[in-house]
């Protein structure tokens, strides 16, 4: 791959004048910034809008698979392989800028690819999301705090302090873990620990052998039966943390009357995304090899109902994997399925920052209001903010634990992962990108890239975008099927060798291995969606690295991660002319 040094100019200006700094575009075109905007009237250069497509709800496979607005219409190349942007209309006015989803300051001219409704998880959103009072007469307020604060050591009971308090565990942490706060397993083994011979088993036939710190700190608490709240950096096992105890829980209860027509649901995974529950009932999977009698069903948006009301009527479970819509709609309209959930024993809610700021609060709430209230309930998280905290309030006991696995004064990512930022102009922001991905690929054999954008079709535009420069590529966003997103999922966690372009549907909790690098196009959510994106690198102790490049009017965000271990990256330099002509001679 030839690559000059020295021009930094985005160009993309075509043969025979098709898209120049990808200028040509009909009209004022601006590609969505903030996130939870719903719909803008804005000149769309004839790309239909569509709505937020609500919770899972309504998630069906037909209604995800078609065309939607979105395949198609951000880049459309038509006669052959020329690119056009929105409409194609090429006009010849330049224009000024090309926004990957920034936010941009008030008069800043933009291109508006249509992003009315960004892909918050478009898929899975709830927007009902009204208080419930639920579980008011068990924890008010003012109780709550109190006993949070004895939680926290805060005994002073102001409030319930994660962040700003130690934990009570946290110091258990400090000792165990090996190597600095930073390592992936602590010195325990799993056969140390009071689980069952065949649980014991799975967990060797999956590979595991020592315990990561996680799962050392929160196993005994939770076979204790208690509640836990548990926060720990990316891909330290926090899956594997709640669902073996879950089993353990399981593999203890009498066995189901086989001829029961209802027989009950003892374990309850609730996760924010498809790919995630996937990914925790695949892991459910490798942990019950050996327990011939405990199964496992998912249900998640996107896939069809029926058959998921088929496939639990058929062969019923113990434990449910589920997207919060999706098992609100089985509540509703399975028959039986609400009599079933009175068997639970365990809830576990799975990255439970994410859950509540994809707006699910009002879902987790209908769900905690039809499950025993005799039951343990587990909150694994990556951070805990306020949100997550006061999740604590409406789903678990007053004297849950919080354990705290991230060392008081570490940061909340892995020293080995590099991070760099970049601030660069719109109108640079491509060739950048282009020039971090060659570069790394040049330097990384097996080299494996995730470049989160802000929003479906900024993804969609930027996977086109890189596909054309030639680079392997593969997109992921919530206006995919979900037929497709598992294919390039799976696809993505065994390949070498691939770039694949996100929204945050892969932001939290998805484990592909080996990342290499992360790229972070455009302004994070917040703190903890920079967290968590970076995240997918560095998992299971490895190396990784991470590129945050923002806009200029971006810079702000800087503030909030001053604490991290970021510096400021070199620009890449690269010459797009010169690949254009390999292109087209
Ligand atoms: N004890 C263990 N030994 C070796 N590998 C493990 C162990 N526990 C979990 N793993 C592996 O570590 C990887 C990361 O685990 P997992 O996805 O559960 O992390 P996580 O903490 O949930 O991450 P995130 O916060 O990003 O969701 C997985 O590939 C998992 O199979």
């Amino acid at each position: 791959m030839r690559r000059g040094r020295g021009r930094r100019d985005l160009g993309l200006s075509r043969k025979g004048g098709s898209y120049s700094d990808f200028g040509d575009c009909d009209g004022d075109i601006r590609l969505g910034s903030s996130r939870g905007r719903r719909d803008r009237g804005g000149r769309m250069s004839g790309l239909s809008q569509r709505r937020g497509r609500g919770s899972d709800l309504d998630d069906d496979e037909d209604d995800d698979a078609g065309p939607d607005g979105f395949e198609g219409s951000s880049v459309r190349h038509q006669g052959g392989r020329r690119g056009k942007m929105a409409n194609g209309s090429h006009r010849g006015g330049r224009s000024s800028d090309m926004d990957f989803g920034h936010r941009q300051p008030r008069g800043a001219k933009k291109f508006d690819f249509g992003l009315s409704e960004d892909d918050d998880e478009a898929g899975e959103v709830d927007e009902d999301d009204g208080p419930s009072g639920f579980e008011d007469d068990l924890f008010d307020d003012e109780v709550v705090k109190e006993d949070v604060g004895q939680i926290t050591g805060n005994k002073s009971g102001s409030s319930m302090s994660a962040e700003d308090e130690p934990a009570k565990h946290e110091s258990v942490q400090g000792r165990r873990s090996t190597g600095g706060g930073d390592s992936y397993l602590s010195k325990k083994r799993f056969d140390e620990c009071p689980l069952s011979p065949l649980s014991l088993k799975g967990v060797k036939a999956a590979g595991y052998e020592r315990m990561t710190a996680v799962q050392e700190a929160t196993l005994p608490i939770i076979l204790q039966g208690k509640d836990v709240l548990a926060k720990a950096k990316t891909g330290t096992g926090k899956t594997v943390a709640f669902l073996l105890p879950a089993i353990e829980v399981v593999s203890k209860l009498p066995p189901v009357d086989r001829d029961l027509k209802r027989p009950p649901i003892s374990v309850v995974v609730v996760c924010p995304t498809r790919e995630l529950a996937d990914q925790a009932a695949a892991e459910a999977n490798k942990l019950l090899k050996f327990h011939p009698s405990i199964g496992v069903q998912l249900v998640i948006g996107g896939t069809r109902m029926a058959l998921e009301q088929k496939r639990m009527h058929t062969n019923p479970c113990q434990i449910l994997v589920a997207t919060p819509g999706r098992l609100r709609d089985h509540m509703e309209n399975t028959p039986g399925f609400a009599t079933r959930l009175m068997g639970v024993k365990v809830l576990i809610l799975d990255e439970a920052d994410r859950l509540l700021d994809m707006g699910f609060r009002s879902d987790i709430e209908k769900i905690v209001a039809a499950l025993p209230k005799q039951r343990q309930t587990l909150l694994f998280s990556a951070t805990v903010p306020d949100e997550v905290r006061q999740v604590c309030h409406i789903a678990m006991k007053r004297d849950l634990e919080f354990v705290n696995t991230v060392q008081e004064g570490s940061e909340e990512t892995h020293s080995q992962v590099k991070q760099m930022h970049l601030i660069a102009p719109l109108d640079k922001q491509f060739s950048i990108l282009y020039g971090l991905l060659t570069d790394h690929i040049s330097e990384n054999v097996d080299y494996k890239v995730i470049v989160f954008c802000t929003t479906a079709k900024v993804t969609s535009l930027v996977a086109e975008l890189l596909s054309e420069l030639k680079l392997n590529v593969r997109e992921i966003h919530s206006r995919k099927p979900q037929s497709y997103r598992t294919r390039i999922s799976k696809e993505f966690k065994e390949s070498k060798g691939l770039i694949l372009v996100s929204s945050d549907v892969s932001a939290r909790g998805v484990d592909y291995p080996n990342v290499t690098l992360v790229v972070q196009l455009g302004v994070p959510t917040d703190r903890e969606q920079y967290i968590h994106r970076l995240g997918r690198t560095g998992r299971r102790g490895n190396e990784g690295a991470g590129v945050l490049l923002l806009a200029p009017w971006e810079e702000y965000f800087l503030r909030s991660i001053k604490d991290l271990p970021i510096s400021e990256a070199t620009q890449p330099l690269i010459d797009l002319d010169t690949k254009k002509k390999d292109m087209y001679m």
